[in-house]
């Protein structure tokens, strides 16, 4: 085990202008862009560690571009993620069929991906509820027939975000420790656990 790095690959998807970039930019550099809307072209990786537990992983991001132009590209980006954070605009009813276009493709494609939607600029509807266009059990319901996780988040105020990547660096431990193998007689599987986790710290 030693020397090996934990990374997790995760995927952002979801229609133009969303806000995929700017919740990648709240999470990792803390802050909100304002200013003219810059469209993504082909995709844009940022990598972040983070703590899980007494264990430290490192996230590989990548923001994809919206723009039905590039859904090829997009396609490429989301190979081998497990984990994909599928957004639409709280307030944008077409960006939620377009997050089930791309629950379709990772559902068809990527088995082993775990989905996680996001509904964006929750600030939006909190000035001007009348604004929101998809219900929340509407969204929680899909959710659940997915069997994604649902968030509803604000790159503008940082509502829910870090909860959002920490929960997918929670899952993916998870994940990892079903995968481990069976306990050896003997053995504290608490022991082993922490031995595995220090080796993944230490290769960080
Ligand atoms: N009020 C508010 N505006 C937001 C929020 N998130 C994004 N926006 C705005 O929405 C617009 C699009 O945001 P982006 O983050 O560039 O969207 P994107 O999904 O990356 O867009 P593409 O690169 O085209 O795929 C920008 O003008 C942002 O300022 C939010 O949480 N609240």
């Amino acid at each position: 085990m030693s020397g090996m790095r934990v990374d997790v690959k995760v995927v952002m998807l979801g229609k133009e202008s969303v806000g995929k970039t700017s919740l990648v930019e709240r999470y990792v550099h803390h802050r909100f862009l304002v200013g003219p809307y810059q469209n993504t072209i082909g995709a844009a990786f940022v990598a972040k560690q983070i703590q899980v537990g007494e264990k430290c992983i490192t996230l590989g991001i990548w923001d994809t571009a919206g723009s039905e132009r590039y859904e090829a590209m997009s396609r490429m980006y989301y190979r081998g993620a497990r984990a994909a954070v599928v957004c639409y605009d709280l307030t944008d009813k077409r960006s939620f069929e377009r997050a089930s276009f791309w629950v379709k493709e990772l559902k068809t494609n990527e088995e082993l991906c775990q989905i996680y939607l996001c509904g964006t600029k929750k600030d939006l509807i909190a000035n001007d509820r009348h604004l929101r266009q998809i219900d929340y059990h509407d969204a929680q319901d899909f959710a659940e027939e997915i069997g994604a996780q649902h968030f509803e988040t604000s790159s503008k105020t940082g509502n829910n975000i870090d909860e959002l990547f920490q929960k997918i660096g929670e899952d993916y431990m998870s994940s990892e420790m079903e995968l481990m193998p069976a306990e050896e007689p003997g053995v504290d599987l608490n022991q082993k656990k922490n031995s595995y986790f220090y080796s993944c710290c230490l290769s960080n």
